[in-house]
């Protein structure tokens, strides 16, 4: 099935597209940029399409066209233009001082600006183009005049490793454009509305050197967000551009700052930028921080192994963060070759009978002596007491399965009278509050903002770097699938039955 869909445009025909398609045999591909496709009448305000997701009808003949409109809706990037009348200059980012050609490229060669055909693909890789580089690079054509741009960056949430990497790589882009007015805004959205809490002035020499320590250079925070409030603080300290590092709820309080200004009309790009340790937002590859949690847990996991075999029926118990998604702890068991259970939020089980999750660490003890056992926090919450409390985010406080499986595997080998050496390890806060590691350390995205989007994401989708609506991402979290060849092979790695 060659389908290939152009996301951002209203003003496409099919025609042109299937011609596209045929061409170049994309399949499910998200635009990378498609300004120049733009025609609309000089100073008439355009209203962006509202996600609509439909069921598809396959004896529907004409499934192929809705289910393309449905793409076009959904993955349509939000842009300036879609409200201003404006023309594009062009780019003042520039790599050629960098250059080591001596300049026998043109400049557009060198820079390697991508075009408007670049897309990544949902489902096959295939470079669109020659020059297709991912839609995290520059576009020839700017919206912004780089000199009288403030741009500012915030982090909320939790931490995750390679926070300060993304900052810092923000402010250098930046500067490579020309911007010399960037802030931080300190402890996450709080920082709009908080007093005392003054912008940070940002600069090549002042993040130099922050990506060498683990946390956020600028803080961190969770609740508190009040949009209308957040937007009246953005347009009276005259922010151009707000970068926004955080998860899921960033994402929905970014997306709902950038409908404010939209509502305003406000010349502001919100561009948002994943950072989750869970690895749970929708159509991401993975999250920065993702790969250094993983390394960081099998630390504690080897220790847990470790501590486990040297002990008379050792068993080790780790607990890795993942509120609603398994990716850490089914990432790390199997990368780690020691886990013999693995316990996920989307895998139900039972802890007791024949077929419960007991049995087997006793089969385990009888077989091999030791055994270690990796839960994520979010595992068998429907085994728990549920709290009804949440944290200043809105977020569930999840009851403590780690604590939980650390006591129920205590009690049962007591009660059936075999000793067991129960060693439980919890470095949640550790895993996250690392320095990245070297893939976690490259990300960056500040061409986004200057090609004139906002409301977008940008992300690694199919090993490329893809911008996507905010909208879209935000739907619900990215969850391990339990029929996906990866669980599979964590199964198989831990040799684990069916607890049911
Ligand atoms: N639906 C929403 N609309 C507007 N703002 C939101 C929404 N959900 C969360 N926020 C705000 O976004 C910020 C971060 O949210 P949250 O604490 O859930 O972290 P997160 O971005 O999901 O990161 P983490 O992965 O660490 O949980 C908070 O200040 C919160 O108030
Ligand atoms: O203790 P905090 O800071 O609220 O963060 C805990 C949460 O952070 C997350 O890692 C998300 O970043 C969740 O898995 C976890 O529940
Ligand atoms: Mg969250």
């Amino acid at each position: 099935m060659d389908i290939a869909f152009k996301a951002s445009t209203n003003s496409y025909t099919s025609h042109q597209h299937w011609l596209y398609s045929t061409k170049y045999q994309c399949q499910y591909g998200f635009s990378f940029t498609h300004l120049n496709d733009r025609k609309r009448s000089p100073m008439v305000p355009c209203v962006r399409a509202v996600s609509g997701k439909s069921d598809l009808d396959f004896s529907d003949p004409s499934w192929k066209q809705k289910y393309q409109e449905d793409w076009n809706r959904r993955f349509s990037l939000p842009h300036i233009t879609d409200i201003y009348d404006l023309k594009p200059r062009l780019t003042t980012f520039s790599l050629k001082k960098n250059r080591t050609d001596g300049g026998s490229l043109s400049a557009d060669k060198w820079n390697g600006y991508v075009n408007k055909d670049d897309r990544a693909l949902l489902k096959v890789i295939k470079y669109a183009s020659p020059t297709s580089a991912g839609a995290e690079w520059p576009r020839k054509e700017i919206y912004y005049e780089p000199a009288e741009v403030k741009a500012a960056i915030v982090t909320c949430g939790g931490l995750c490793p390679g926070l300060n990497d993304v900052i810092r790589q923000i402010v250098f882009t930046l500067e490579i454009y020309g911007v010399k007015n960037i802030v931080g805004i300190q402890f996450g959205y709080r920082g709009f509305f908080e007093k005392g809490l003054k912008e940070m002035p940002l600069s090549r020499k002042v993040v130099e050197n922050i990506n060498l320590s683990g946390g956020s250079f600028l803080g961190v925070s969770r609740g508190g967000a009040k949009t209308s409030e957040i937007v009246d603080s953005i347009q009276a300290r005259r922010i151009d551009m707000l970068f926004v590092i955080g998860g899921n709820g960033s994402h929905a309080g970014a997306n709902a700052i950038h409908e404010e200004c939209r509502k305003r009309k406000l010349k502001v790009s919100v561009v948002a930028v994943p950072k989750t340790i869970d690895n749970d937002i929708l159509f991401m590859d993975k999250t920065f921080g993702f790969d250094t949690a993983v390394e960081e847990a099998q630390r504690a996991i080897n220790s847990a192994y470790i501590e486990a075999r040297s002990a008379y029926h050792g068993i080790g118990l780790v607990k890795l963060m993942g509120r609603s998604s398994g990716f850490i702890a089914m990432q790390a068991s199997l990368s780690s070759g020691q886990i013999d259970v693995c316990l996920i939020p989307e895998v139900s089980f039972t802890l007791d009978g024949e077929h419960g999750v007991m049995r087997h660490l006793e089969h385990l003890l009888e077989k091999k002596g030791f055994c270690v056992v990796c839960v994520a926090e979010g595992a068998g919450q429907d085994l728990l007491q549920k709290s009804n409390a949440t944290d200043a985010s809105g977020n569930v406080i999840l009851s403590d399965f780690g604590v939980h499986m650390q006591q129920k595997i205590k009690n049962h080998f007591k009660d059936i009278g075999v000793p067991a050496d129960v060693k439980y390890i919890d470095p949640t806060y550790m895993v996250r509050a690392c320095r990245a590691n070297a893939s976690d350390a490259i990300l960056c995205t500040v061409h986004g903002a200057f090609a004139g989007f906002s409301g977008i994401t940008s992300g690694i989708c199919n090993t490329h770097y893809a911008f996507l609506p905010i909208t879209e991402v935000i739907t619900k979290p990215k969850r391990v699938n339990p029929n996906s060849r990866m669980w599979h092979r964590c199964l198989t790695s831990t040799g684990q039955p069916d607890f049911h």
